[in-house]
């Protein structure tokens, strides 16, 4: 009598499909209000429109003296930026000692430059110039003006300019909170791996994964094989209904996708209720890779632990799943490959190229196993069962 002891092979998605069902797997997280200290890297969830004008009213341009009407002028005081203003408006034959930014006395006609002036105790001469030297409210940036667009990324520039315009806080959509749990008994995290050991070469490269993707990586956990602290790993993880910005949208656990004694993430979904989205997709390397939704709402993307199939496996399930999370628009390339790349018969080929003036070119050393190839390359080729040849697209390594 034969036993049965393993799960029947059952035929894995397309790569295409598994990226669709990844990028309808979340909704984009609710815009939140977040201290500019905060919002660096987010996307704007409203335009950002300007709360004062720029410069808030007329103001000098130059150290010198405002001054009204024709020269020589007398003396009548002196205005400082941030300092009392000037006690009424300055009438014809008057001028005041003023500082750049200083707001300029009403019926000031120019600004003279201290170069341009020459001083006595009591009175000013020099060359004015209608207009000159004097910044109008408002002329730099209107009050009420769209600065940036909605879903413009809030760059170190925009967070000084938001502040010019007096905001405090800005309408963001947060980027999604991921927890990255690294599996495997035999997976040391520093120094040189002995023997039967690996370095961890797969919680190094997913920070920035992320952060390219408009996600951030709450916290690395490395957890002993074994199914109960992988079990106790995904309850923990608090969802976050409204995208509270220190809660986990999406957990990544490492290793254990597989078959083998060790590979417990099917087993633990199953136990936690999981809706398993996609379980196995046609690609090469990566085959082994899942999407799951935790009943509480966290998804659990899980990536095989060879490194550079857990790169392929993060750019079809995790990157789309966190664009979409993120508000983060999603752009196509496309371009030819050269250097005689075979499609396989069921597969997606997921290749790494380099992009030159004559079309994307292999660079090789692209095992499963090793990240060497992707390092050397600055995109993934994807290459369709069937391919005819003809374009390929190209997923942007960051
Ligand atoms: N019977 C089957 N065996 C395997 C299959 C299969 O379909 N049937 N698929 C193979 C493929 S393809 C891959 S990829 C791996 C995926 O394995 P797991 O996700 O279960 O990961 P592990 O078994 O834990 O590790 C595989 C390999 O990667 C090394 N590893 C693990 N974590 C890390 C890490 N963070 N950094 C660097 N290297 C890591 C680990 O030591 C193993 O060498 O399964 C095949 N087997
Ligand atoms: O996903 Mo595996 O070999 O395809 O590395």
């Amino acid at each position: 009598m034969t036993v049965l002891r393993h799960d029947p092979v059952v035929e894995a998605m397309s790569w295409e499909a598994a990226r669709r069902v990844a990028a309808g797997s979340a909704k984009p997280l609710g815009a939140v209000p977040v201290p500019l200290a905060e919002a660096l890297g987010c996307r704007l969830a409203g335009p950002l429109r300007a709360l004062v004008p720029v410069p808030g009213a007329d103001v000098s341009a130059m150290d010198g003296y405002a001054v009204a009407g024709d020269g020589p002028w007398r003396l009548a005081g002196r205005v400082l930026a941030g300092g009392a203003a000037h006690p009424g408006p300055l009438a014809a034959g008057e001028a005041v000692e003023i500082a750049t930014g200083a707001p300029v006395p009403e019926g000031t006609g120019a600004v003279v430059p201290y170069e341009r002036a020459m001083a006595g105790a009591e009175s000013v001469d020099g060359a004015a110039e209608p207009g000159r030297h004097i910044r109008r409210r408002g002329e730099d940036i209107p009050e009420g003006a769209v600065v940036l667009e909605a879903g413009a990324v809030v760059t170190p520039v925009a967070l000084g300019l938001a502040a010019a315009l007096g905001h405090d806080d800005l309408l963001v959509r947060p980027r999604p909170g991921v927890l990255v749990l690294i599996t495997g008994d035999e997976v040391v995290h520093k120094g040189r791996p002995g023997a039967g050991r690996v370095r961890d070469a797969i919680g190094p490269f997913l920070p920035g994964l992320v952060e390219c993707a408009g996600g951030r990586v709450a916290d690395t956990v490395h957890l002993p094989d074994g199914p109960s602290a992988l079990h106790a790993a995904l309850s923990a993880t608090t969802a976050t209904p409204g995208g509270a910005r220190d809660g986990v949208d999406v957990v990544v656990v490492c290793g254990a996708s597989s078959k083998g004694p060790a590979d417990h993430l099917r087993g633990v979904l199953a136990a936690l209720g999981a809706d398993v989205l996609v379980d196995g997709v046609a690609v090469r390397p990566g085959h082994p890779q899942a999407l799951a939704r935790l009943p509480h709402g966290p998804l659990v993307a899980g990536l095989p632990g060879n490194p550079f199939a857990a790169l392929g496996a993060a750019l079809t399930l995790l990157v789309p799943a966190l664009r979409r999370l993120a508000g983060t628009p999603v752009t196509r390339e496309t371009g030819t490959l050269g250097g005689g790349v075979r499609p396989h018969p069921r597969d997606t080929r997921l290749v790494p190229v380099r992009r030159t003036a004559g079309g994307a070119a292999p660079v090789g050393h692209d095992r499963p196993g090793s990240l060497w190839g992707a390092a050397l390359a600055d995109a993934l080729a994807v290459v369709p069962p069937g391919w005819d040849g003809e374009r390929v697209e190209l997923i942007e390594l960051p």
